[in-house]
Order: C-alpha cells, then sequence, then structure tokens
C-alpha cells in the first residue's frame, strides 16, 4: 500500500474504483483524530502542514473540540496494484447535530462504526448506528484509541458484536492517536462498502448535501453525483424551483478545493455558480443540467425540525438589519436554523429564531457574535407547545408572548423518547432523576453484565436545558444520553410573567409547568432585584400567573443627584458629568418609568440555562 496523490486529482474516476464512507460515532470516541490519520497515510496532507482536527474548519470546533459541520474529503488509496478513491465524510457525533449526520450519511454507501474501547457502546453509538442501519449503509465495526492502558477490547468487542450481530473477530483495533490499523481499515472499506451505482449516460443528478457562504466565492454547494456528470460552463437547474444558474466551477476538496474538469457518476465535490442570494442553493436539493435535465429528483431529506425557539436580539437597535443579513447567511451552512422579525416591549426589534436544541443555539449564537462581530441578547429558550383555547382553537406557541390569556381548554407539550446508558450501579439514581422530572420508564435492558440501557418517556422541556448535567454529575460523569422527539402529552403548563411596577417585561416570560412556576418565579424576582439599579422610587418586582401574583419583591429607593458632589464653581465639570449620565441612559431601556440597563436584561436571560454549556454525550 502506498499513497497515491495525483490520482486523487483524476475526476471521472470510474464508479468502480470509487467508495463513499463516513464516520460514525458518540461524541469524543475520535472521529476527528482518526480522520487526521487516514489524511496523513493516505499522503493528502504531508507530516508538516498537518494540524490536529484538520477537517474541524471553524474556531469554534477547534476550541471546544467538537465537530459541529460534516465536511468531506478526497483519499487516494491503494490495495494490491489496484488504485482507488475514498471519499470521507467527517459527521459531528453531539445529539443536537444528528441532522448534519443524516444528510452526511446520504452521500455514502458505508460507515465506519467507531467505538472507544475504553468505554464501550454510549448512546449516540446507537443512536447513529440506527440511522446508518435505516439507510441500508454497510456498517464497518471499529474499536479505537487501543493504545489507551484502559483498552479493553475484547469486551467490548463482544458488546458491538451482539448490537450489530457480526463475529467478535470482526472488530477492527486501531489507534487514531498512533496511526496503528489505519491502513487495514482503509483496505476493509474498499473490501467491504459497495461501488456507487448510477447511469453515467442519464442526466445529470446530484444532490446537495452541503451549502457554505464564503465571503470571497459566494456559494459553495457541496454535491454527491447519483447519474450523468456536472462540468463546468455549463448550466444547471435546481430542481425544486427550477432557477438555472451558470456553472463557474467545479472541483474536488483533497484536503483544500482544487478545481477539475467536473465530476461524474458516485463522486463528491463542490460546485460554485456566483449566486450571491444564499437561498437558492438548498440543502437536499436535487441539482440537474438546465438543457435536457432530469425529470424526477432525487428523495429529499428529511426537513430538521427546531426543537428550542429563542429570541435575538441586537444590544444596539441599529445593527438590526446587520443581524437580518447574518441569519440570511448562516442559514445557508446551516439548514436547521429558523427566523423570523418580532419585536419586544423590553428589547425592540429582533428575531424568533428555532434551533434543534441548546448547544445549537449557543453556536449559533457565538457565531453571530464572532464572524459578523454582533453583541446579542438572547431570551430564555423554550420548547413548542400546543394549546387548545375554551373556543376549541387551537395555537402553536413558540413564544410565551403568544400564549393566549384566559381559560385554555387543553395544553400539550413535547416529549422525547430518552435513551441512557450507564454502569448498572447508577440505576436507582438516574431513575431517581428521571422521575424527578416527571419521566416514564419504557424499558430497561443490560448490554453487558456492568452495564444498562433505560428508556424513559420525557418532556423536552426539562431534558434540553440541565438534565445531561445533573445526570452528569449524578453518575460520575459515567452515563450518556441520546434523545429523539416523540410527540406530545398533556400537561398542566402555565405562562409566569414578571413584572417590574406592575408592567410586564415580555423577554423575561416563561412557559412551565404548574409546579415549576412557582420556583421560576422566586428565582427571577430575586434575581431582578439584584441586577436593576435602585431608581428614584420603589419599583416592586413581581412573578405573576394571569392576574395572581405569586412572589415578589421590592427595590428600594434611593435617590442620586449626580451634582451634588460639586456645587459651586466649574460649569465645565457640570456639563461633563450630565453628559456622562445621558450615556449611561442611552444603555437603558426603559419599562414602564423603570430604567434597566442592558446589562441586566443580558445577565438576567443569560444566567440560568444557556450559561450551563452541554456538551451532551
Ligand atoms: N489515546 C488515544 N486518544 C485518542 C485517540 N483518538 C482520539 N483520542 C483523543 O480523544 C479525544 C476526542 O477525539 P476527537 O477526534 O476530537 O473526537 P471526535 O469523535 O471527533 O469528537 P467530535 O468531533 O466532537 O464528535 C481527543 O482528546 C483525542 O486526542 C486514540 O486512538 N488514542
Amino acid at each position: 500500500m502506498s499513497s497515491i496523490p495525483s490520482f486523487a486529482d483524476t475526476t471521472f474516476t470510474d464508479p468502480a474504483r470509487i467508495r463513499n464512507f463516513c464516520i460514525i460515532a458518540h461524541i469524543d470516541h475520535g472521529k476527528s483524530t482518526l480522520a487526521d490519520r487516514m489524511l496523513q497515510l493516505t499522503g493528502v496532507v504531508d507530516a508538516r502542514a498537518m494540524r490536529a482536527q484538520y477537517l474541524d474548519r471553524m474556531d469554534i470546533e477547534r476550541e471546544r473540540g467538537i465537530t459541529i459541520k460534516a465536511q468531506n474529503v478526497r483519499l487516494p488509496w491503494k490495495v494490491g496494484d489496484e488504485e482507488y478513491v475514498l471519499h470521507l465524510i467527517d459527521t459531528p457525533g453531539h445529539v443536537d447535530f444528528t441532522y448534519e449526520v443524516s444528510r452526511a450519511l446520504e452521500a455514502c454507501e458505508g460507515a465506519v462504526l467507531l467505538v472507544d474501547a475504553a468505554q464501550g457502546i454510549e448512546a449516540q453509538t446507537l443512536a447513529n448506528l440506527y440511522l446508518a442501519m435505516d439507510k441500508e449503509l454497510e456498517i464497518i465495526p471499529v474499536l479505537n484509541k487501543i493504545d489507551l492502558p484502559a483498552a479493553d477490547p475484547d469486551r467490548y468487542a463482544e458488546e458491538i458484536a451482539h448490537i450489530i450481530g457480526c463475529e467478535a473477530d470482526d472488530v477492527l483495533r486501531v489507534s487514531g492517536k498512533t496511526g496503528e490499523g489505519v491502513g487495514p481499515l482503509l483496505d476493509r472499506v474498499i473490501e467491504r462498502v459497495p461501488a456507487p451505482v448510477g447511469d453515467p449516460d442519464a442526466p445529470a443528478r446530484a444532490m446537495i448535501f452541503d451549502s457554505v457562504y464564503d465571503t470571497y466565492r459566494g456559494v459553495v454547494t457541496y454535491i454527491r453525483v447519483v447519474d450523468g456528470k456536472i462540468v463546468p460552463r455549463e448550466k444547471i437547474a435546481m430542481m425544486s424551483t427550477g432557477a438555472t444558474h451558470e456553472l463557474l466551477e467545479v472541483g474536488i476538496v483533497s484536503p483544500e478545493p482544487k478545481p477539475s474538469k467536473g465530476l461524474g457518476v458516485g463522486e463528491v465535490g463542490y460546485l460554485i455558480t456566483g449566486v450571491k442570494d444564499v437561498r437558492q442553493s438548498k440543502v437536499g436539493d436535487t441539482v440537474t443540467s438546465a438543457r435536457k435535465g432530469a425529470t424526477e429528483p432525487l428523495t429529499g431529506y428529511q426537513e430538521p425540525r427546531p426543537m428550542v425557539y429563542s429570541g435575538l436580539y441586537p444590544v444596539d437597535g441599529s445593527d438590526y438589519p446587520d443581524l437580518r443579513e447574518a441569519l440570511d447567511k448562516l442559514q445557508l451552512n446551516d439548514a436547521a436554523l429558523t427566523y423570523e422579525p418580532e419585536t419586544s416591549v423590553a428589547l425592540g426589534f429582533g428575531f424568533r429564531c428555532g434551533f434543534l436544541g441548546l448547544l445549537h443555539m449557543e453556536i449559533t449564537r457565538e457565531r453571530l457574535q464572532r464572524e459578523f462581530g454582533l453583541d446579542l441578547i438572547s431570551t430564555a429558550p423554550n420548547v413548542v407547545y400546543r394549546v387548545v383555547g375554551e373556543d376549541g382553537r387551537e395555537q402553536i406557541v413558540t413564544n410565551p408572548s403568544d400564549w393566549p390569556d384566559g381559560k385554555l381548554r387543553e395544553t400539550y407539550e413535547p416529549i422525547t423518547k430518552t435513551t441512557i446508558i450507564a454502569p448498572s450501579e447508577f440505576v436507582g439514581t438516574i431513575m431517581e432523576l428521571c422521575q424527578s422530572r416527571r419521566g416514564e420508564l419504557g424499558g430497561m435492558d443490560y448490554l453487558s453484565e456492568s452495564r444498562v440501557e433505560l428508556r424513559y418517556t420525557l418532556p423536552m422541556a426539562e431534558i434540553i436545558f440541565d438534565f445531561f448535567d445533573s445526570l452528569k454529575s449524578r453518575t460520575r460523569g459515567y452515563a450518556s444520553l441520546d434523545y429523539e422527539e416523540a410527540g406530545e402529552q398533556l400537561a398542566d403548563l402555565v405562562k409566569v410573567d414578571i413584572l417590574l411596577q406592575g408592567e410586564a417585561v415580555d423577554a423575561f416570560s416563561a412557559i412551565v409547568h404548574r409546579d415549576a412556576a412557582q420556583a421560576y418565579g422566586n428565582k427571577m424576582t430575586v434575581k431582578l432585584k439584584e441586577l436593576i439599579p435602585r431608581q428614584q422610587f420603589e419599583v416592586p418586582v413581581q412573578a405573576a400567573i394571569g392576574s395572581k401574583v405569586i412572589a415578589r419583591e421590592n427595590i428600594r429607593a434611593i435617590r442620586k443627584d449626580v451634582l451634588a458632589k460639586c456645587y459651586g464653581g466649574d460649569i465645565s465639570r457640570k456639563r461633563k458629568l450630565l453628559e456622562k449620565q445621558k450615556e449611561g441612559k442611552k444603555r437603558m431601556k426603559t419599562i414602564g418609568r423603570v430604567d434597566v440597563p442592558q446589562e441586566a436584561f443580558v445577565a438576567a436571560l443569560s444566567s440560568d440555562a444557556s450559561a450551563d454549556k452541554p456538551k451532551g454525550r
């Protein structure tokens, strides 16, 4: 086996020589590290240019050590004298990004199922495995990190064999760190993963599995060709809209983008059309030729549905148009992000945004701040509720301010099917936690003598915020968690409003289970009392359900005279002080007669859920 980089540059490769695969795993089991070794071993990146997590291109990904966006790369590999092209698609492992995983799977015929040899199967190993099996991919089971002293490959090979129904001997053993076993793994990919099948003479059909907005090049669209070929200078059409575009560039990624003469059946690469509007290159769409194009699109992807909503507002109101533009651009990168304009009495103009989960929300916010230089406030996140009024009218509520006043006939909340895997000694404490979160046990299975899988139905609102942190701390970090939405259930829900001097502050309203309302009211009133500076009059801070007040704190009055200290003399000093006070006022929002500094909103809204940095695993 030796590397043959020149072969990687040749496109229109015979499909029989192509293998498209991805690596799926629980978070931190070592996908990105293994991908690094593959880049090196195939000679695509030489040792000098190598850096850790080569495919994680975003700063946030490197800093957090997690993969958010799926990436793809073309690798040459030789078995005996036969030359092959591998397309590797690196996928994220966090539960919020399952959607990215499912898109990556659409472009592959095989999946390397990577399991940490010191940890065994975890909740997302199973979730990703089931996704891959659903799409009928060839699964190649692999134990990673065999260099670790704590590795117990024999034990976990049995576990994997038991789950996927193979022999324990079939499970390969590698170390992404030392590179051991990576060559044989690539050989196995070539041997087991089926070559892509497509009709080279049919009209072109390629599926879009990712699109990225690039400041210099415009929209870059990643595709996998299914039939025919895509060549530069030809007009292409997007099948969902019928829109046609001039193709400016077609190419492959190995590991940097390289223009090519085109892409044929089974090949994975990118195209650039000079389109500036990010919404014209929809993930899941089929690309065909504008002239004599295909008539049947490929089966689309399942549209991702947001699970968590939150309001995003610019701290400086004049940044509103920039925020809109930034969201437009991010959405191309992130088909799961949704947003629509909303206004808040307290925060002004902003957007109601939908996310897949809290990590997704946090990352979106961080990207808006970093990549677009925006200073933002986000309101407390909430899930999606359905309410039926006394008159039988139904309403979907994604924003607490839309919660109908008055009596409601029925209120529903979304629920999840949750899987927890942990050492069996923690079963009692996990059950306790789930019960306290209104969970219902669905079943329990032993994966081996000492490890158990628990299945629960839990309200989504209970699970997305701090559940994972509680689970981790109660199980000393040994439990892993995965959940998927599973419909809705009747629940006794109420809206808690927070009032300043009798006036509701919409940004602080929350929908909670009736049993949790008191705790929310107490927490917010105490917090706001600390955060809002004293005014020249007393300000009551109240929590209320409808007109019923359930908690109250008072901010005592003071009188602040900035000129008091400089009576007599210096007029310019006086003016300066007054101006300083005016500056301060600009950063205040006035609720009724109460001046609330921006910082108080930020602090009050960020200190609970969004401050826990959930890194689910
Ligand atoms: N000892 C040892 N450590 C490894 C090996 N492979 C990965 N690691 C370490 O395990 C941690 C996680 O590795 P990553 O490659 O970032 O894991 P990942 O699965 O890509 O994680 P996500 O991208 O967040 O899903 C890092 O600290 C790696 O250095 C290995 O073979 N041996």
